[in-house]
């Protein structure tokens, strides 16, 4: 057995904790831990793809990147077995703390996002649907990175291809929403938003805006407004994500520099 297979005996399942992606996720107990498990419908992802997916996943390991414990394919459907995230995703978290959160924890929480996005800049691996809807809130508020390159696996293309409706454009950096071209620097636009969303409780990104509008307003060279909770530097730091030239922007390691530097002010 390969040393990433879980024992389906040793796994019990509980409530359900939403329908992801790829189908239902549910909260469970593993070797005395709780833990979150992800049932993967057949016709999302072939097995052989599934098992290349968690070999990688497995690899990546850092304490801001949601943690896989290891997969079940002994079984249907098959799954991923995830460290348990108590608080949610992040983009509910930030909307039901509305009025309560404070500069600082926003901050930390920016930082938090960074340092596990400069992991995978470092280990060259693309998020590729980098959002506060795709993070998620420990039981300590501690913030980590989730469904790194799942989007690879959605069979769904009104996903993939940028002109569909369930294209996360208002998170997609130009090149990518013209020639579907991803990066680690792709990523850092995505990150310029998901800070926006923080300093902005949660509010959707462009609300007044469609897909299209979006799109227009950015070739105009508009650009998001600072937050209201949002101090100067971490402005001038989301504009630098919004560079067009992918090649003009931060990488994640300078950025979690410049947002360490901040939060030791
Ligand atoms: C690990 N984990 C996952 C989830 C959880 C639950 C439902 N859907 C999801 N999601 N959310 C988003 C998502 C996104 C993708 C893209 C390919 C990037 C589009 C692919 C997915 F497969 C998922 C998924 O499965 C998650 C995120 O994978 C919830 C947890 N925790 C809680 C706690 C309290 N209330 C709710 N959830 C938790 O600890």
């Amino acid at each position: 057995k390969d040393h990433w297979e879980v024992d389906p005996e040793e796994l019990t399942l509980g409530e359900e904790l939403g329908c992801g992606q790829f189908g239902l996720v549910l909260e469970g107990r593993w070797k005395d831990m709780k833990v979150a498990v992800k049932m993967i419908r057949e016709e999302c992802m072939s097995d052989e793809e599934f098992k290349e997916e968690a070999r990688v996943m497995m690899r990546l390991s850092h304490c801001k990147l949601v943690k896989l414990h290891g997969v079940c394919t002994q079984r249907s459907p098959m799954c991923l077995v995830f460290e348990f995230m108590e608080n949610g995703c992040l983009s509910d978290y930030l909307r039901a703390k509305k009025g309560c959160l404070s500069q600082d924890v926003m901050l930390k929480m920016c930082l938090d996002v960074s340092d596990g996005m400069a992991y995978l800049e470092s280990s060259n691996f693309i998020h590729r649907d980098l959002a506060a809807r795709n993070c998620l809130v420990s039981q300590n508020n501690e913030v980590k990175v989730s469904d790194f390159g799942m989007t690879r696996f959605v069979l769904d293309d009104q996903y993939t291809s940028s002109q569909c409706s369930k294209f996360p454009v208002k998170w997609s950096a130009p090149e990518v929403i013209r020639y579907c071209k991803f990066s680690s620097k792709s990523d850092v636009w995505s990150f310029g938003v998901l800070m926006w969303e923080v300093y902005n409780e949660g509010r959707l990104p462009y609300e007044n805006l469609s897909n299209a509008e979006v799109v227009e307003s950015l070739n105009a060279g508009l650009r998001l407004l600072k937050p209201r909770m949002a101090p100067d530097a971490i402005h001038k730091l989301m504009e630098w994500c919004w560079k067009e030239k992918p090649e003009d922007r931060p990488s994640f390691a300078l950025i979690l520099h410049e947002l360490g530097y901040l939060s030791d002010l």
